[in-house]
């Protein structure tokens, strides 16, 4: 259990984190979401006591991680995948850690199974992708069989078999009861791994929320026609809280009434339908829409590139 109560961090004029308030339970994978530079790499390492909040405070299992007495007992972190000695095997990374906590060679070979790294345990950690690199640092968060495990971005660098193994295996150790928290700045990262959602935007709380209540909130219940008789369907759909709109004279998008509705009232009135489309933004759609406020780094999007003369000048 990890407790966050009025959590604020400033780097001079910046206010990385500010004023968080919230708990992440044992038994359920709580994703951490936000756009680039919203504070959850900063609340991270606040959580694990590697930066000092300038207000509020964090409980880990009800204490200051800070005087835990088997701190990598109660929290395995991945903050940073590529913290690793190159030139050393990952067979060698794992023991040299678990020689620290206790943790012999049958464990370091069993996790580096668990993770699929079994086969290139004995390489150098140099030599590894991105995505192996990943695996060798949830290999290393969880060495000391933690109760907590938290993962900035784990599956950044994954290829989709790697995400989906993730996945599983998160969702494994939330079962067994563990607390389980991972960051990410994509919803689509997010939607078939967490159970809850903590979504922040430039340091700020913006909802904690099930992934349930999320995916309700984020549905319309829009609906796209297309008919060669859609001024007559609009005349018979005019109503008390329908909303009919058209872009062009066979479409029309309907707020109000359900598709099954339209179907039904366009076959006794004769009328031929060549779509009925419910329309239902992604939850990417949905994040994105609750977060343009927050977001700090945009890229452009009119394809434009300054020219090399430009640059010169
Ligand atoms: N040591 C530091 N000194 C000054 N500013 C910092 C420092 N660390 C973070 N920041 C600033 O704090 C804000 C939050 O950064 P942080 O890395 O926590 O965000 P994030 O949500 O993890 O972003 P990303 O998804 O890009 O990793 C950013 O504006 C960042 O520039």
């Amino acid at each position: 259990m990890l407790e966050l109560q009025n959590l604020t961090k400033r780097y001079g004029d910046v206010v990385a984190v500010d004023d968080l308030t919230f708990d992440v339970r044992p038994g359920v994978v709580t994703g951490f979401l936000g756009p680039n530079g919203a504070g959850k790499s900063t609340t991270m390492r606040m959580i694990l006591g590697l930066d000092r909040p300038t207000s509020g405070s964090v409980t880990v299992n009800g204490r200051d991680y800070r005087t835990s007495t088997a701190p990598l007992h109660e929290i395995g972190a991945l903050l940073d995948g590529k913290a690793v000695d190159k030139g050393r095997s990952a067979r060698n990374h794992l023991l040299a850690l678990g020689a620290t906590v206790g943790v012999g060679a049958r464990r370091v070979d069993e996790l580096l199974d668990a993770v699929g790294l079994a086969e290139v345990a004995r390489k150098p950690a140099g030599s590894f992708s991105l995505g192996m690199g990943q695996r060798l640092g949830i290999a290393s968060a969880l060495l000391a069989d933690p109760s907590i495990v938290m993962l900035d971005e784990p599956v950044n660098g994954l290829d989709p078999d790697g995400i989906l193994w993730v996945r599983s295996f998160l969702r494994s150790l939330a079962e067994e009861g563990r607390t389980v928290f991972l960051s990410s700045h994509l919803m689509s990262e997010m939607e078939l791994t967490a159970d809850h959602l903590i979504v922040v935007g430039r340091g700020r709380l913006i909802r904690d929320v099930s992934m349930a209540e999320f995916i309700a909130s984020a549905w319309s219940d829009k609906v796209r026609v297309v008919s060669p008789d859609a001024t007559a369907l609009a005349g018979l759909l005019a109503a008390p809280g329908v909303t009919v709109t058209s872009s062009s004279p066979t479409e029309l998008e309907i707020e109000g009434v359900p598709a099954s509705e339209i179907g039904d009232l366009a076959a006794r009135h004769g009328l031929p339908l060549h779509e009925l489309v419910p329309l239902h933004p992604s939850l990417e759609e949905a994040f994105m829409e609750l977060t343009k406020e927050s977001v700090q780094y945009h890229g452009r999007t009119d394809g434009a590139l300054p020219t090399t003369a430009a640059a010169a000048r």
